[in-house]
């Protein structure tokens, strides 16, 4: 009973198992351990690189892309917390791996009490079982709410940071001028990539630990259980050491060969399924936001036919992948049916020939099983590393975007500049369309505070644009803008953005100047002629959609009313009210602000009186200063 030998020195934990304290038997075993690793690292190269799909991006690109995303977070001020929750989690998994080859054993005793009729013995492994059961039970608990946790607080830490780099320096308004193609759906990188990510890292990490633990302790039980196998040949008896495992690896092989054959096109088919959701979610994202000109145009066929046509991409690709799954799935069924079979079958010489018990028959069936699992884990894993790619490719591009929209500002500093000046300056200022078509050139001029100005000039001179550059948004421009260093600036563009919140945190946007109760609120509000919204302070809705957009322009002078402003850029802030509410809001501006500078931006022959500067654009580039007569 030579294997039952083996197996009374079997070893009775973990280490003992992947140390393999049983190889003793012969000489060359210690060797063969060394091939078996070998042999299975080979084949996972192999795999990897057979799958051209999958490896597109060179390796060291992707793993230092990956890295540095991932880096971050790992030496970031949570970085102890990261690491003792990813210390607890391989271990819980070690701990797992540990139980489920304690189970093993147990089921080779379990079957061996029921075949010697040993009820004591049944009894007693019962108990073993209840134990083994709750250890597992327990375990397996922590180590899903630790690797939960762990998943959770890495999300929420890069989440972070990405939106705080994609906010930073108006960087989400310049990424949309410059890199329009590059970063396309930055909100899909912020929320999907970032959890892809994570996710994707730990599984083809930690999880990816843990199948490969299974796998090699396993196959060390079968290697243990095999014994030696004489196969007769030409009236020799050859030694086959370990048969068990060569015959478990070669259909393993097999199986893996033909499930990658057969699957790989689900790793592009896939990715595409991915794009094709976002792209047809955006368009129904587009119809939301645009419905009132939708619903004005009648525009509703070509909406349904653009969303038609997008929903059936990811029909077409869909059948693809259903037709894949199915093959696979007709595989893969097969392959496992026919493994239970098959470990039974190469185990039964052993059992016949009563070098192995009842319940070692059924330990190696078990063993057999958890092989073939271990290996099917591994081979999602490189189904799941083109995904990976594909994600690490897209955050980092969007870093790479962000952080050179970020730099480009740095780059041109002297484009806008706080200084100790109390006057707003510019000098040589010049001003371009992304395209490189200038629209303001060499413009220089001074205002002193309390100077209004207003720009005028035909449709697309430039004027929006030249604001822009006065916000210090606009990349395209050179020259210098002085800007007093300590004065509070306010832009209001024609549409001003209304937050969904209560009326009242819509008017004190982005941010409380000054505490300000209900009786101050409501007495702007009528002064703007928004006397019907005094009672709603505290309603909660889409102001956006439900004011008017001559109510929304009025809003907009509340905030700036409220704000008080030392610097007050107005760009069309009017052009929804009627000359006489323009008046109103006007001249109660220059009333109330009285230290306040107003640049505005306009069309109409009746702003020209609140101004005492005219700056007149000519489109080509050319410009002239006028002094406007003042209207009281
Ligand atoms: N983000 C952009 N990308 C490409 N071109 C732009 C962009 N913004 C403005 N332009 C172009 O720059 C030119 C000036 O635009 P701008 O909005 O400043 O004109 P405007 O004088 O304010 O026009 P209007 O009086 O019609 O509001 C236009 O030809 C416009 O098409």
């Amino acid at each position: 009973m030579k294997a039952q030998a083996v197996f009374a020195g079997a070893p009775q934990d973990l280490p003992a198992v992947l140390v393999g304290a049983d190889f003793s038997r012969a000489g060359s075993i210690a060797h063969s351990r060394y091939f078996l690793v070998s042999v299975f690292v080979l084949l996972l190269v192999k795999m990897q690189y057979n799958d051209k799909e999958v490896v597109k991006m060179r390796r060291g690109v992707m793993l230092r892309g990956a890295w540095r995303i991932a880096r971050t977070y790992w030496f970031s001020e949570e970085k102890w917390s990261a690491w003792l929750l990813l210390s607890s989690v391989i271990v819980l998994n070690l701990v797992l791996v540990y139980i489920t080859v304690q189970l093993n054993l147990w089921q080779g005793s379990f079957y061996d009490a029921i075949q010697n009729f040993n009820y004591a013995g049944f009894l007693k492994i019962m108990e073993q079982y209840a134990l083994l059961g709750v250890l597992f039970i327990v375990v397996k608990g922590y180590q899903i709410y630790v690797r939960m946790l762990l998943h959770l607080r890495w999300r929420r830490w890069l989440t972070e940071r990405y939106l705080s780099a994609w906010l930073k320096k108006k960087s989400y308004y310049r990424l949309q001028l410059m890199a329009r193609n590059a970063t396309d759906n930055p909100d899909q990188r912020i929320s999907e990539d970032v959890e892809l990510f994570v996710m994707l890292t730990l599984r083809l990490s930690v999880d990816f630990l843990q199948d490969v633990v299974t796998v090699f302790s396993f196959v060390i039980i079968l290697w243990n259980l095999s014994g030696v196998f004489y196969l007769p040949v030409g009236g020799q008896q050859i030694p086959i050491y370990g048969y068990l495992v060569w015959l478990a690896l070669a259909y393993a092989i097999v199986g893996t060969y033909w499930t990658l054959k057969v699957g790989r096109p689900l790793v592009r088919l896939e990715y595409d399924q991915q794009r094709y959701e976002a792209d047809f979610r955006f368009s129904l994202v587009r119809v939301r936001e645009h419905a009132e000109s939708i619903a004005l145009y009648g525009g509703e066929n070509n909406e349904k036919k653009n969303c038609m046509n997008r929903f059936n991409q990811i029909v077409v690709n869909f059948m693809k992948i259903i037709d894949v799954r199915k093959k696979l799935m007709w595989l893969t069924t097969g392959y496992s049916k026919i493994s239970v079979i098959f470990a039974a079958l190469i185990a039964s010489p052993l059992y016949f020939r009563g070098q192995i018990h009842f319940g070692q028959m059924f330990q190696i069936i078990d063993a057999y099983n958890h092989v073939q699992v271990g290996f099917s884990f591994i081979i999602d894993s490189f189904t799941q590393l083109a995904q990976w790619r594909a994600v690490i490719n897209r955050l980092n591009n969007f870093l790479t975007f962000l952080e050179a929209v970020q730099t480009e500002e740095r780059s041109h500093p002297e484009v806008v500049s706080r200084q100790h000046h109390t006057d707003f300056g510019l000098e040589g200022v010049n001003v371009f369309q992304p395209n490189g078509q200038k629209l303001v050139q060499d413009l220089t001029l001074k205002l002193p505070v309390g100077q209004s100005l207003l720009i005028t000039g035909p449709s697309g001179c430039g004027k929006s644009t030249l604001l822009r550059t006065l916000a210090g948004i606009w990349p395209y421009a050179s020259g210098r803008i002085r800007l007093p260093r300590k004065a509070r600036l306010m832009f209001i563009p024609q549409k001003a953005y209304m937050p969904i919140n209560t009326l009242r945190e819509v008017l004190l946007y982005p941010g409380p100047a000054r505490s300000l109760n209900d009786a101050d609120l409501q007495a702007v509000l009528t002064a703007c002629r928004l006397s019907h919204l005094t009672g709603r302070l505290d309603e909660w809705m889409d102001w956006g959609q439900a004011l008017s957009l001559g109510e929304q322009q009025r809003m907009a002078f509340v905030r700036a009313l409220l704000q008080k402003p030392d610097w007050l850029f107005l760009d069309e802030a009017t052009s929804a009210l009627d000359e006489i509410t323009e008046q109103t809001v006007y001249r109660l501006a220059v009333k109330a602000l009285t230290k306040t500078t107003i640049i505005s931006v306009g069309h109409r022959r009746t702003l020209v009186s609140y101004h005492q500067n005219r700056l007149l654009l000519g489109g080509d580039g050319s410009w002239e200063l006028r002094t406007a007569s003042l209207r009281s």
